[in-house]
């Protein structure tokens, strides 16, 4: 289930077509992916949020004026990328995270550059990914200078940014809105190739060294680049993306909203 965050507009003019985005959150385990995700949705720090929940959050944000509804899947991967399809044919943009505190997370997100890059060329469909060095409250405790963050962005042609789950909304704000920027160039581009659906799964022959030379054997590609425009399935045969892990679905058993009341709020 999503959960609803932002209040829908008032106004007497003509409605405008919200604009869709899908943005997804990828990191290491303990980067602060949960923490960026709940501070954009609702202004606030949650101190401690149960690592094994992912869940898609949907809110009506204005980016430059324009209504967009965006919906932010908060991922909870163990410790490397796993059955990635569940947000690689379903983002239309990714915030890739790391903490500046820990250089393990800082190397769990070059291996998701790496993933979005390999999906990338697999499908010839590039989708845009956003670096984004949390904690930045901690720099004291730094284990990764800015320049590691740019250059890392640099080689993967994607934006940089050190954000702070506990600073001001505003950056982090910022930065969401950044990405809607992004997936709505790309968007612009080549709407007809957005994925909005899966077609039935079909590997690619060549998919598995690909992936497993970089060790994410368990990540497997499968979207509609595959697929000639002829086969595409009708809207009755599409198969909705499913958002939620298996993880996520064997833990959550209430409404996210309920969820967080029992957390640390500050
Ligand atoms: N000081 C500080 N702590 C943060 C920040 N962001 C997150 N944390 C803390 O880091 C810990 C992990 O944050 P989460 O948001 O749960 O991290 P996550 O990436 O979602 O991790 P999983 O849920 O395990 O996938 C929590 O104790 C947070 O309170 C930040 O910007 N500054």
């Amino acid at each position: 289930m999503s959960s609803v965050f932002g209040k829908p507009r008032a106004g007497s003019g003509p409605q405008i077509t919200p604009l869709e985005v899908n943005l997804a959150i990828l990191g290491r385990r303990g980067a602060g992916k949960s923490a960026l995700t709940v501070k954009f949705l609702t202004k606030r720090f949650i101190s401690e949020y149960d690592p094994n929940l992912e869940d898609t959050y949907s809110s009506e944000e204005t980016v430059d004026h324009q209504p967009v509804h965006l919906r932010v899947m908060d991922t909870a991967d163990l410790d490397t990328p796993r059955n990635c399809e569940r947000y690689l044919n379903w983002a239309h943009a990714f915030l890739v995270v790391y903490s500046v505190d820990s250089r393990q997370s800082f190397d769990s997100s070059s291996s998701y550059l790496e993933l979005l890059a390999l999906h990338a060329k697999e499908t010839q469909r590039s989708v845009p990914a956003l670096l984004l060095g949390n904690k930045l409250d901690m720099a004291q405790y730094r284990q990764v200078t800015k320049a590691e963050g740019v250059a890392l962005a640099g080689r993967f042609g994607c934006l940089f940014f050190e954000v702070s789950a506990c600073l001001d909304f505003e950056h982090v704000q910022h930065v969401f809105h950044e990405a809607v920027r992004e997936a709505r160039r790309e968007l612009e581009k080549s709407p007809l190739t957005r994925p909005l659906f899966i077609s039935e799964e079909r590997a690619l022959p060549h998919q598995a060294p690909l992936t497993a030379r970089h060790g994410l054997a368990s990540c497997t590609f499968n979207t509609l680049s595959t697929v000639s425009l002829k086969e595409m399935p009708t809207v009755a045969q599409a198969k909705l993306v499913t958002v939620k892990s298996s993880r996520a679905q064997s833990k959550r058993k209430a409404p996210t909203l309920t969820l967080l009341k029992g957390f640390k709020i500050f």
